[in-house]
């Protein structure tokens, strides 16, 4: 029995996407949302328009997680230290997979960092890449990493979490794999803003090239490896989500660049991630020129123009 904590449309859609192997209890905080889903067979509140077969039993009730058992973490980044800390006793002896993507705000630390340091001696995994729930939910061929520091329980994790439709590529570099899910998200804002403010698909293939200069930058900073950050969950994820509305990041990137209210209720990652990726390279002491422009229009410091005439009047340098 695998159980995925958090009822968004990641979850869901994993849970949706698991159950073809086995049973899978999927986990909404809410008890109304777990009435609503039990009683429609739907998550219309966050992925609508999918049944939710039989097998998925759901529940506001986490049971304590058994020893070696599979526990799915796909809370938004900013909420996974809360959760942890609420519900950390029930999941420590399993092998939990984080599914968000993101850098704690005010720690700079991905999330099988923050797993670590809540609950030290678990193994932790990340599983990410370029996949929109939506996607997954109606059974599309998808391929994701799957990250995990023990290569042993990775095969493991590997073997359970794929299915017909979804495969898993395995590493073992846990740092570049949640770092690049991290820095595509702020990206996908730029490239967002560049669309939206009516700049030009060019400008857009500029962004996304210069900003993984920047994604190689920093995770050879940190120790990552480079074939990580070119694999499915850096580079494929840095494309799907700059080039598709179906993007929450590239949307709200798009409203910014036209000057648009967003809806404050839509979880957008790249946001908060975009602070803390400013703040951990000027730790690092390295250049992110796009991430701090991006930052900089994400908290209405830059308008769209002051943003390009900062980023085209930098000397002009080897690439
Ligand atoms: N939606 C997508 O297509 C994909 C999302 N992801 C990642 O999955 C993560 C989750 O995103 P979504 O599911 O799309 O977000 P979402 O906005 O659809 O849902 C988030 C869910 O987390 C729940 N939640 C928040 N705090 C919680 C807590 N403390 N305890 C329990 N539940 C809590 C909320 O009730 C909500 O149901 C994000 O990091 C995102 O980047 C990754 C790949 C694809
Ligand atoms: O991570 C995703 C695609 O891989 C989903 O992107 P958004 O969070 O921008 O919707």
């Amino acid at each position: 029995m695998i159980t995925i904590f958090g009822a968004g449309a990641f979850g869901t859609a994993l849970a949706i996407s698991l159950s073809r192997n086995g049973p899978v209890t999927l986990l909404a905080r809410d008890p109304d949302h777990v009435a609503e889903m039990r009683a429609t067979r739907q998550n219309a509140r966050r992925l609508p328009g999918v049944e939710l077969p039989d097998n998925i039993a759901i529940s506001a009730e986490l049971e304590p997680v058994s020893k070696g058992q599979i526990a799915l973490l796909s809370v938004p980044m900013q909420r996974l230290r809360g959760a942890l800390e609420t519900h950390g006793d029930a999941l420590s002896q399993g092998h939990l997979v984080a599914c968000c993507k993101g850098m704690e705000l005010a720690t700079g630390l991905g999330p099988t960092r923050i797993i670590d340091e809540m609950l030290p001696g678990t193994t932790t995994a990340i599983l990410t890449g370029p996949s929109f729930a939506a996607d997954i939910a109606r059974g599309l061929p998808t391929a994701l990493t799957l990250a995990c520091t023990d290569d042993k329980v990775g095969e493991a994790l590997q073997s359970a979490l794929s299915t017909a439709n979804l495969r898993l590529y395995r590493t073992t570099d846990t740092s570049g794999a949640e770092l690049g899910g991290a820095l595509k998200n702020v990206m996908a804002i730029g490239t967002g803003v560049v669309m939206g403010a009516g700049l030009g698909e060019s400008a857009r293939a500029a962004l996304m090239t210069r900003g993984f200069a920047e994604m190689s930058r920093m995770a050879a900073a940190v120790g990552a490896r480079p074939e990580t950050l070119s694999g499915l969950s850096g580079f494929g994820d840095l494309v799907l989500t700059c080039t598709s509305e179906q993007s929450r990041n590239t949307r709200f990137g798009v409203s910014l660049g036209r000057n648009e209210r967003f809806d404050p209720n839509v979880t957008v990652e790249g946001a908060a991630t975009a602070r803390a990726v400013v703040a951990r390279a000027a730790d690092l002491g390295i250049d992110m020129p796009v991430t701090r422009a991006i930052t900089a229009l994400i908290n209405g410091e830059l308008q769209v123009e002051q943003a390009m005439d900062m980023l085209l009047s930098r000397p002009l340098k080897e690439e």
